[in-house]
């Protein structure tokens, strides 16, 4: 027996209590470079307690829809961003906390170009691109300590396209 969720268009509304979009919504915050560029400034929540910021390059598998989801994660001790590197949509699942475990996720889709930073703590489904070439630059901590915690859901969920 499996619930389902359904995937919703991913808004910084319904994003927010889990962490920030990253995109160029709106107009810049400043023009630089001789009015050559638009910086859209401080985007993203980080943090990286005791610990320092890294850049890694992730390479994924795309997956399909519908999508069995049989377990979620958090990172207690920083933030985690993607930042893909290729305008393909990809998959965003995140899920409140409830006295230490994860309640009912929910399933965003991510508009081409746009990423997403995790808050510290924020329970998530791994990186989960939707095409090739599953290409992401990923912000997050990089120090000692167990900066990972993970949870099986006894019942599976099936994450239905919108
Ligand atoms: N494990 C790892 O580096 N990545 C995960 O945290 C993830 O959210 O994809
Ligand atoms: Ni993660």
């Amino acid at each position: 027996m499996t619930r389902a969720i359904r995937v919703e268009p991913l808004s910084r509304a319904a994003f927010a209590p889990f962490g920030d979009v990253l995109d160029t919504e709106g107009a810049p915050d400043r023009m630089i470079n001789q009015g050559l560029c638009g910086r859209f400034h401080d985007r993203a929540r980080l943090d990286f307690a005791d610990g320092r910021a890294g850049v890694s390059l992730f390479q994924a598998e795309p997956r399909s829809l519908p999508l069995m989801l049989d377990m979620v994660e958090r990172h207690p001790l920083g933030s985690q961003a993607f930042v893909p590197m290729s305008l393909d949509p990809f998959l965003v699942i995140v899920a409140p906390d409830e006295a230490g475990k994860p309640g009912r996720p929910r399933a965003f889709l991510t508009a081409p170009g746009q990423g997403i930073n995790f808050h510290r703590g924020t329970w998530h489904g791994v990186l989960t691109p939707l095409a090739e070439p599953g290409l992401f630059a990923v912000i997050d901590r990089i120090g000692e300590g167990s900066n990972l915690e993970e949870h099986r859901f006894e019942t599976p969920y099936r994450v239905l396209a919108g």
